[in-house]
Order: structure tokens, then sequence, then C-alpha cells
């Protein structure tokens, strides 16, 4: 048995056991979002072409049997088999024509055919419908060979769907196979969530924009367009984008107009514990109360959800992977949660590519990257050999995050971990 040597602290006290102390749980902090964070409560009417991408606010039941009328799996002729009576060949007069979209009112009246096409509806007293590849067609007949079994072919009415059924229930996002059924259904306007509005606040003096003027210890911001565009979602309107100073005063100012507008304000930076991080004195000062602050995460730490008045409010950290994975998991959920959406998918098992050595503590999403399936079929998954809150340039080669349990200090190549995929939107 190989026996590793514990890892030894750095020195920062970021994970002292006082420290780790006061913060609670990824599971908890999920909890309680679940538990105290309901769907915005109006909704709107929309039809099927303008609702792509929004959260259905009542369920879809079907508005009448889909199909809603037996019909033609092939292109050929309907017959009904009682009337084939020996052993054949039979030779049937071809009496009718049906193609799809067109009522049929020509009943298949014993040794008869009609001709059919994809979709028609099926005659009275026919059963059966024969591919016209397998019968030979001489003027009025056809000759058939082989005794075609009852039902063959045919498409009954409800298969698909029954009357009334539940199509989709509340709390779906309205994809593209959503908009399918609803269409099946014959669902032409949906009641879905009103959009969500939020507000950024990006904080920090040092803070640019991307690619324009900046001075010595000044950087670009890389949050507002990350989070601006982790936003472009169809249930998503961002009503405010602004850049706050590290300044109480402002900060208070910016925050109370934001919050007097959104459903959701979120904040990047300046949350964390030095003189020259005012965000949660703003939200005290304006009465906001947090649901928690503070989470066992590695990166992402000092993140905090709460209330600004009527706003719900999502600090983020400043270092941008901090603020990308604290949205991935809370953000998210935080969102899920007030568009009524369902439960986020849940993580899966995976097989780490090679070992791993950290310092236990707090539980670390460490991005990594799909690379393959193992012997057993399982998914493998690359990853660096530590996690960095500042390094963005880790973030677009990884697929996701894997959980590395708070206590873990090793782990051998080929043990399971859970990982989260990322969210595209
Ligand atoms: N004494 C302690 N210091 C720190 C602790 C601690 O426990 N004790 N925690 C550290 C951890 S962990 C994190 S995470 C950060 C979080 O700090 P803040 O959320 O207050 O963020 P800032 O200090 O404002 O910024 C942190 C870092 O990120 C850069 N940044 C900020 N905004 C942007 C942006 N829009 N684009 C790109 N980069 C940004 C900023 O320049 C800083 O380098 O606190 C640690 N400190
Ligand atoms: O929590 Mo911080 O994100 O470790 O850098």
């Amino acid at each position: 048995m190989t026996i590793h040597q514990a890892i030894a602290s750095p020195g920062c006290g970021c994970d002292s056991q006082d420290m780790l102390h006061a913060l609670i749980s990824i599971d908890e902090a999920l909890t309680r979002i679940a538990g105290n964070v309901a769907p915005v409560g109006r909704t709107e009417a929309l039809s099927l072409d303008h609702a792509f991408g929004r959260i259905l606010a009542q369920p879809v039941r079907c508005r009448s049997m889909a199909p809603a009328f037996d019909n033609a799996a092939m292109d050929g002729y309907a017959i009904a088999t009682s009337a084939l009576t020996g052993a054949g060949p039979w030779v049937l007069p071809v009496v009718a024509r049906v193609p799809a979209g067109q009522a049929v009112t020509t009943p298949v009246a014993g040794a008869v055919a009609a001709r059919i096409f994809t979709g028609a509806p099926i005659p009275n007293g026919a059963d059966a419908v024969v591919m016209q590849e397998d019968v030979l067609r001489d003027g009025d007949v056809i000759h058939l060979s082989r005794r075609p079994e009852p039902r063959l072919n045919i498409r009954r009415a409800g298969s698909d769907m029954a009357k009334g059924a539940t199509v989709l229930d509340k709390g779906h996002r309205l994809g593209p196979r959503e908009i399918a059924a609803c269409a099946a259904a014959g669902a032409g306007i949906l009641r879905v969530r009103r959009k969500l509005r939020v507000a950024l606040l990006v904080t920090g003096d040092e803070v640019r924009r991307a690619g324009g003027a900046r001075e010595a210890a000044q950087i670009w911001d890389v949050n507002t367009p990350m989070l601006t565009a982790s936003l472009a979602a169809a249930d998503v309107d961002i009503v405010a984008s602004d850049h706050g100073a590290d300044n109480l005063a402002g900060l208070v100012r910016q925050l109370g107009d934001m919050s007097a507008q959104a459903d959701l304000v979120i904040t990047t930076g300046g949350i964390s514990v030095g003189e020259e991080d005012h965000v949660k004195p703003a939200v005290m000062a304006l009465g906001g109360e947090t649901l928690f602050s503070g989470v066992a995460i590695k990166p992402g730490k000092p993140v905090s959800v709460g209330r600004i008045g009527k706003a719900h409010w999502l600090g983020l950290p400043g270092n941008p992977v901090s603020a990308f994975v604290t949205w991935q998991v809370f953000g998210l959920a935080l969102v899920r949660a007030l568009s009524g959406e369902g439960p986020a998918p849940t993580r899966r098992h995976v097989v780490i590519a090679g070992p791993i050595r950290r310092k236990p503590g707090r539980c670390e999403l460490r991005p990594a990257r799909l690379a393959g399936f193992d012997a057993h079929g399982r998914e493998v998954v690359g990853f660096e050999g530590a996690t960095h809150s500042a390094r963005v340039g880790l973030l677009s080669p990884a697929d996701g995050l894997m959980f590395l349990p708070a206590d873990v200090e090793s782990l051998p190549a080929g043990a399971l971990v859970e990982f989260q995929p990322f969210c595209q939107s």
C-alpha cells in the first residue's frame, strides 16, 4: 500500500479549522436556495412560435388523440385481410385513391384495395397497408402473393399521445423536442413564466473594459462579458449592467437602483474580508439580508446569496474562475429556482486519468476535460495539478467540474469522482 505524506498548508489561513467552521457545505447552500427562492409569480401566454427557451408555467395536455385517426405508414394499398380467402395469390381491384390530407369516403368492402399514401386515413373496412413494392400493379388491379398480418403498416389513432394526456409538465424549458411535443399535441398557445429581470454589477477600481486602454495595476474586465454571455438565455432580460467602484456610498446607490428593477442582482468582487470589500456592507446598509455567505468550496469560498429589498442577491467572488465556478453551481440553481425550472441535471461519475494529491479542507471543484473512455466503458477526465482561481485560460479547454470531497487528500488514478458538465448558457 502506498502511504502519502500529509500535504502541508501553505499558510494563507483560508483553510484553517476556525475559518472552515464558518463555512457551509455546497449541498447545504443548494438546499437553502431551493427552500427559500420561489419562482417569479407572473406568467404570460405565448404562441408556440415565440416560446423557444421559455419555462412552462402550466402543463401541456393533448387536445385530441395523436395521431388523430388511423393512417398509413407506407405508400401502398389498403386492404381487408379477412377478405383474402384461400392460399393466394390474390387479384384485387383498386376501387379508391386516398392521398394524405383527404377525407376518405369509399370503404374497402371485401376483396378490393384502395391506393393509399403515407399519412392518409385508412378507409373503413381496411386493416392493413401493403407496401407498393410488395404488389404487382396491372391496370386497375393488384396482384398480391403473400398474406399480410392485420395492422401491418397502420399507425393507430392515439398510439403517440392519448387525448387529455399530460405531454409536458410545468417547469420544462421549451427546447426543440418540447416544442415538437406541443405541436403534436395541438397546443398553439402556451403559458410560460415571464422573463427574469437580472442586473449585473461588476465591482473593482482596477477593472477596465477588455481590449481598451488600461494603466499600470489595472486589469481587463473578464466578469462582465463572461456573465453577460452566461445570462444570454431566452428567459432572461439583463435590465442593467454597470461597473461599480470600491466605494461604499456608490455601491449603496447602485445596488439600491438595481434592486428596485430586478428580480436578481448579481455582483462580482468586493465580498472578501479586506477593508476595500464593500459589497456586503452595502447590502446591509440597504437593509438586505444573507441566506448564506461563505461556502466550503475551492474556488469561490466567499460566494454569498441573500436579498436586497424584493430582489435576490448573488454575490460572486472577483476572481474570474471563482466567479464562473460559483455561477455554474449556485447562480444556475438560483436562476432555475426563480424561473420555476425543474431541478438541475444530476452530476455523474467519471474516472480520473491520473493521481491527485491535494490539501484537504474545502470541497474542490476542479475544471476537467472529458478525455474518452476506459476499458470498462467509463468516462475518463484529465485535469491540471491544481485549481487556480485567477487562471482564466484553464476554463475553455475544460468540459466541466470534478468534485473532490473536502476531506480527500489523495486519490489514485482510476478513482471515481463526481462530475458536473458546464452549462453552455
Ligand atoms: N485575507 C483574505 N484575503 C482573501 C481571502 C480571505 O479569506 N482572506 N479570500 C480570498 C479568496 S478565496 C477570494 S475568491 C478572493 C475574493 O475576493 P473578492 O470577491 O472580494 O474579490 P476582489 O478582491 O474584488 O477581487 C479578487 C481578484 O479578482 C480580480 N478581479 C475582480 N474583478 C475582476 C473582473 N471583473 N475581471 C477580472 N478580474 C477581476 C481582482 O483584481 C483580484 O485579483 O479574496 C481572496 N482574498
Ligand atoms: O475561493 Mo477563492 O475563489 O479560493 O480564490
